[in-house]
């Protein structure tokens, strides 16, 4: 069964503790956080005070995927701020093997994350010391778009490589998942869902949560 990681980005700002709780009780075991940044992609989000603010009132796993250029600016800020994982983009930077070291120097998981136009082989080398990769299965920016089919077969190419080198990292995908896209990115090996207006825009989020969890049984 796959684990998931809700979005805020389409949560209700002005109920967003309610928000958070609710899915929180409702099974999701991971509270995915996107911070753009306006030119890794277009639009602004929200920054560090926002995870700073969601931490004391939640103990699900804070998974900030950090869609902003040159990251490693902004690591130690996110880690202070509460993050237990961050994900930093191989696009946003020609130095990932070092912003993934500054994560892990923080004592926080780390993650690499791939767009849809990039290769697995591009990060192969860095697998080694990631704690979960992000398959992007949109191209980031925006919620609400549709799944790209085109990602799982590297879904898939990850997972061969996890098997081959005993690796543990765990595989999460992002981007148009719902209760139909999940089922071939978990038969290809995702591990973990992230779902943004799959699950805030419904009346029932929680029953968004479950419909995931039973698509992957
Ligand atoms: O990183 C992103 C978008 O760039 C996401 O995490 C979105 O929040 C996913 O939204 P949905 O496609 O699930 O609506
Ligand atoms: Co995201």
């Amino acid at each position: 069964m796959i684990k998931v990681a809700p979005s805020i980005l389409s949560a209700d700002y002005v109920n967003l503790q309610r928000d958070i709780e609710m899915v929180d009780k409702g099974g999701a075991e991971l509270l995915h956080i996107d911070i753009m940044d306006g030119a890794f992609v277009p639009a602004l989000s929200y920054g560090p005070g926002w995870v700073k603010a969601i931490r004391p009132i939640t103990d699900l796993t804070l998974d900030v995927h950090m869609m902003v250029q040159s990251p490693e600016r902004y690591i130690d800020t996110f880690a202070d701020a509460g993050a237990d994982i961050i994900g930093v983009h191989t696009e946003a930077t020609p130095h990932i093997h070092r912003a993934l070291q500054m994560i892990k120097n923080k004592g926080v998981k780390a993650e690499v994350v791939i767009n849809p136009g990039t290769p697995v082989a591009a990060i192969t080398p860095v697998l080694y010391m990631v704690d979960q990769v992000l398959v992007m299965t949109v191209n980031p920016g925006f919620g609400g778009q549709k799944f790209l089919p085109e990602t799982v077969k590297k879904i898939a190419a990850l997972n061969e490589i996890k098997k081959s080198q005993n690796l543990t990292f765990d595989i999460e995908i992002d981007g148009g998942v719902n209760d139909s896209t999940v089922v071939p990115a978990y038969q290809a090996g995702a591990t973990v869902a992230v779902a943004g207006s799959y699950v805030f825009d419904n009346d029932d989020p929680v029953s968004r949560i479950q419909a995931l969890k039973d698509a992957t049984k």
